[in-house]
């Protein structure tokens, strides 16, 4: 902390994290081609649910899925960063490091897609046979 932060009162320094969350949060999505892709297809769902008329708890469960998956992808980001600044050289360290960090983005984009699936598969089926019938 530089000495600018130690003089800023309390509600100074929580209105600058919001805004040094927000400055991380754009640089990862200018930065990052799957963070791109992890917010469009939340918004894809997002449009599936309004069109679907989805259910509170299904909005809830899709809201708790898609900031998994989008947190995650941050954390991960962060962390080959991190590896990034340790070393530009070959370490099975920073190997296991960034490995572990994207297995964690890939098992909450598993999950999230078969809460997709469960969620949304039943009514455009629904759909499918209000259409041909
Ligand atoms: N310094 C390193 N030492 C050993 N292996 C590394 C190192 N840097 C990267 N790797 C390996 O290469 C893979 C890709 O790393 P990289 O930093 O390019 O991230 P990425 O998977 O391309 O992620 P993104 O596309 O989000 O940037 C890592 O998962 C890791 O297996």
């Amino acid at each position: 902390m530089d000495s600018k932060d130690c003089s800023r009162t309390g509600i100074q320094r929580f209105i600058s994290s919001f805004k040094y969350a927000g400055n991380g949060f754009w640089l990862a999505l200018r930065t990052e081609r799957n963070m791109q892709i992890h917010l469009l297809i939340s918004l894809i769902v997002v449009l599936a649910g309004i069109l679907f008329s989805i259910s509170k708890i299904e909005w809830l469960v899709l809201c708790l899925t898609m900031s998994a998956v989008l947190s995650l992808e941050l954390v991960n980001t962060a962390i080959e960063k991190t590896v990034d600044l340790v070393t530009d050289e070959y370490h099975p360290i920073a190997k296991q490091a960034k490995d572990i960090a994207a297995s964690a983005v890939f098992i909450a984009a598993f999950f999230s897609i078969i809460i997709g699936c469960v969620i949304f598969i039943p009514k455009a089926a629904h759909l499918f046979q209000m259409v041909i019938n």
